[in-house]
């Protein structure tokens, strides 16, 4: 069946232009068929009233806890609400339980994805056995399964010859290596930034612990060529790094988190562990520098690091708590309200970051709309303005640090391979 949407926006990504147009794709092929003004017949026509009709949301970094934590998350409700916030196709990290360091559990995780018929999941699978830092997984067989990077997200690699080891053979198999930068022998048992712990009473986390290990790492991999690619960037001290990094050649991408944007630990005004993330919050000269890094494509994409934890978890204290944060259903709402509509960031920049950037460094499908790509669509409406209301999550977390504020960019409908994936007000999982 062929569908057209009238009475949309498109974006030109070169331009950075809004522009009307409408978009016909087909159900059964999955394909856009043409993008203009007169498209001839359609069986459906879907009428619009002028919203942004953008390519679906690629998240690179989500955490769906699932096998194993399935109180935090599973695979539907994180699916449910990655559909829900406008993606059509995320990358989950393989700290699960078992964690996904066998082929069998990559397998697993797709094909329950599926069966969830929200947005697409590409496994991320463990560098060593267990994350526990010592043996390296079966890279080929990994792949082979349907991994598409690597990681030991949540610790990170902390022996340097290891790490090297994992590097030659990620090259060989063709396998970014997606690096949780942090020294253990620097952050300890740090749980926020040092300023901020001190305020609180709790044990500070050097933030020089991230940038000490993205220059060991960037090292290793100018030497092997593979494809490293930094998560979570948070301090000055890294965005300088991976901009020289990339100034030299090495092969390096990187993310950044829309709360690493917006917040700083200033924020942190008493014991609350909905602030309690790794990396943590850190100063406003970091919050800037990334902000300054994003801009210029140093920091490549925007990954929300959808981190869920049940709320008796996140009540334990900062001290306690474990980290992390939820972002999946707020990120483009966020970041479209408070850094895209006052001017700081160019809406094809945000978008591009969100979409054909992404798809580029995991090689995955979608980020473009045009004749003959895939019909993976985000449908966000910019006029209406909502109050972030965590009880109305599709994700089990409510673990956000952006309850109560304003945000308009919010996403009515989500279109996979030409089906609908979300429509605004649907039933939520359980
Ligand atoms: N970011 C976090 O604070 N937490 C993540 C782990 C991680 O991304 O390092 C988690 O799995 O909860
Ligand atoms: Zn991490
Ligand atoms: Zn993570």
């Amino acid at each position: 069946m062929k569908v057209r949407l009238e009475g949309g926006r498109l974006l030109d990504p070169t331009k950075g232009e809004l522009f009307e147009a409408n978009v016909a794709y087909d159900d059964v092929t999955g394909l856009i068929v043409a993008v203009g003004d007169d498209l001839g017949e359609a069986d459906r026509v879907v009428t619009l009233h002028g919203e942004l009709i953008l390519p679906g949301f690629v998240d690179l970094h989500v955490h769906l806890r699932d096998p194993g934590f399935t109180a935090k998350e599973t695979l539907a409700t994180g699916l449910q609400a990655a559909a829900a916030g406008g993606f059509t196709q995320v990358a989950c990290m393989p700290n699960t339980n078992p964690p996904t360091d066998q082929p069998a559990i990559v397998r697993d995780i797709i094909q329950r994805g599926r069966d969830a018929k929200k947005a697409d999941v590409h496994p991320i699978a463990c560098i060593t056995i267990g994350q526990a830092g010592d043996e390296l997984t079966d890279f080929e067989a990994l792949k082979a399964a349907g991994a598409v990077a690597l990681s030991d997200d949540g610790k990170g690699v902390q022996h340097g010859a290891r790490m090297l080891e994992a590097m030659e053979r990620a090259k060989a198999a063709h396998l970014p290596v997606v690096i949780h930068s942090e020294d253990e022998t620097l952050s300890l048992d740090g749980v926020i930034h040092p300023d901020a712990a001190k305020r609180i009473g709790v044990k500070g986390l050097l933030p020089e612990s991230e940038a000490a290990m993205i220059a060991r790492d960037i090292l290793l991999a100018e030497r092997t060529g593979v494809h490293l690619h930094v998560c979570h960037v948070s301090t000055e001290q890294s965005v300088a790094l991976i901009r020289w990094a990339k100034a030299r050649g090495v092969r390096i991408t990187a993310e950044v988190t829309p709360h690493h944007l917006l917040l700083t630990e200033s924020i942190i005004t008493h014991d609350d562990a909905v602030f309690k993330v790794n990396p943590p919050l850190q100063g406003e000269r970091d919050r800037h520098a990334c902000l300054e890094g994003f801009l210029d494509g140093t920091l490549d994409i925007i990954a929300t690091d959808h981190a869920p934890h049940t709320a008796e978890e996140k009540s334990r204290g900062i001290a306690k708590a474990p980290f992390g944060m939820v972002g999946i259903e707020t990120v483009f709402p966020l970041l479209y309200t408070y850094l895209v509509a006052p001017g700081v960031v160019p809406l094809n920049r945000l978008v591009d970051a969100m979409t054909r950037r992404p798809t580029e460094l995991f090689g995955l499908p979608g980020g473009i709309i045009r004749p003959g790509a895939t019909a993976d669509l985000a449908i966000v409406s910019t006029d209406e303005e909502r109050r972030i209301d965590p009880e109305r999550f599709y994700s089990k977390g409510r673990n956000t640090p952006f309850a109560n504020w304003h945000a308009a960019g919010w996403t009515v409908r989500t279109i996979l391979r030409g089906k609908q994936i979300f429509e605004q007000g649907e039933e939520r999982f359980e």
